[in-house]
C-alpha cells in the first residue's frame, strides 16, 4: 500500500502541496487530478524522490520513503514511465523488457563473486534465464505486445512505445508504478488499448493524468487536487458529481 501522510511542499510563497494525505491499497489504480497549477507534478515528484516535502512522508508498505533517492525507490520496487517515451529503439521489444529485466537484477544482486561463483551458480544461472525469457513472455502478453515481440521499438507509432515502456516497468513486478500523463500523445483507439491494459494489471498503480475520460474508465479511486489541497476523493463516479470539483474546474 502506498501512503501518502500529511505532504506539504512550498515553493517560496507558492504553497504547491498543503498537508496532502491519501492512500492507494495494494493492486489498486488511483488517479491524481486537478486543475493546472493544482500540484499534480510536485506531488508526482515528492513520491519518484525528485523532490523532497517540507513536511509530510510517503511510505510504500509500511516503509518509510521520504528522503531517499529516486535510485533507492527503484530498488524498493518503484517504475515510472514519462510523457515522452524512454525505449531502445535500436532494440526489438523482446529485447526491451529483457533489458529492464536484467538492469534491475543487476541492480539488486550487484557484488557479483567472479568466476568460480559463475560456474558454480552455471544451473542456477540457466533456470533463471528459462525464467527470464518467461515473464517477458508474460508482460508482452499482458501488454498485447505478442505479436511485436520482434519488432524495433523505433519503428513503432507511439501508442505501441507507450505500451513498451509500460511492460518495461511491469518487468521485474514493482510494488509501485507511477505513471505520468501516459495518455499524452495517443489517439482514442490507442488511449482506449492504454485504458485495456492499465485496467488488467495487478500492480498498484499511481496515475496523474489531464484526460477526464481515461481517469474515469481506469481508477478504482481518483484524488482531486485545487491550489495543493484535496478538494475530493472517492470512486470516480461520486468524484465526478462532486459539486466543490465541477467549481474548481469551471474556475
Ligand atoms: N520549481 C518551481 N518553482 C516555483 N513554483 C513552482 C515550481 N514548480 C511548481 N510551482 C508552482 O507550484 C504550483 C503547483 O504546480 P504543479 O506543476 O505541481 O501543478 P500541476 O497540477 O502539475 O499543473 P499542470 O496541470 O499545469 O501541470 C503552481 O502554482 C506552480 O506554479
Amino acid at each position: 500500500m502506498l501512503a501518502i501522510e500529511g505532504v506539504s511542499v512550498a515553493f517560496g510563497g507558492v504553497r504547491a502541496l498543503e498537508e496532502v494525505s491519501f492512500e492507494v491499497p495494494e493492486g489498486q489504480v488511483c488517479g491524481v487530478i486537478g486543475p493546472n497549477g493544482a500540484g499534480k507534478t510536485t506531488l508526482f515528484d515528492v513520491v519518484s524522490g525528485l523532490r523532497r516535502p517540507d513536511a509530510g512522508r510517503v511510505r510504500l508498505d509500511g516503509r518509510d520513503l521520504t528522503g531517499t533517492s529516486p535510485a533507492a525507490r527503484a530498488r524498493a520496487g518503484v517504475r515510472r514511465t514519462f510523457q515522452r517515451t524512454q525505449v531502445f529503439g535500436r532494440l526489438t521489444v523482446a529485447d526491451n523488457v529483457l533489458a529492464a529485466l536484467d538492469w534491475h537484477e543487476s541492480d539488486r544482486r550487484w557484488g557479483g563473486g567472479g568466476l568460480a561463483a559463475d560456474l558454480a551458480g552455471w544451473p542456477g544461472r540457466r533456470r533463471r534465464e528459462r525464467e527470464r525469457r518467461e515473464r517477458v513472455a508474460e508482460v508482452l502478453e499482458l501488454c498485447g505486445l505478442t505479436p511485436l515481440r520482434e519488432a524495433y521499438a523505433a519503428a513503432l507509432p507511439v501508442g505501441r512505445r507507450r505500451l513498451v515502456e509500460l511492460a518495461r516497468a511491469l518487468a521485474d513486478r514493482p510494488a509501485l508504478l507511477l505513471l505520468d500523463e501516459p495518455t499524452s500523445g495517443l489517439d482514442a483507439a490507442q488511449t482506449a488499448r492504454l485504458a485495456e491494459v492499465v485496467r488488467a494489471l495487478e500492480t498498484t498503480v499511481l496515475l496523474v493524468e489531464h484526460d477526464m475520460g481515461f481517469v474515469m474508465d481506469v481508477c478504482d479511486r481518483v484524488v482531486v487536487l485545487d491550489l495543493g489541497r484535496v478538494i475530493a476523493a472517492g470512486a470516480p463516479a461520486s468524484v465526478r458529481e462532486d459539486p466543490v470539483v465541477r467549481a474548481a474546474y469551471l474556475g
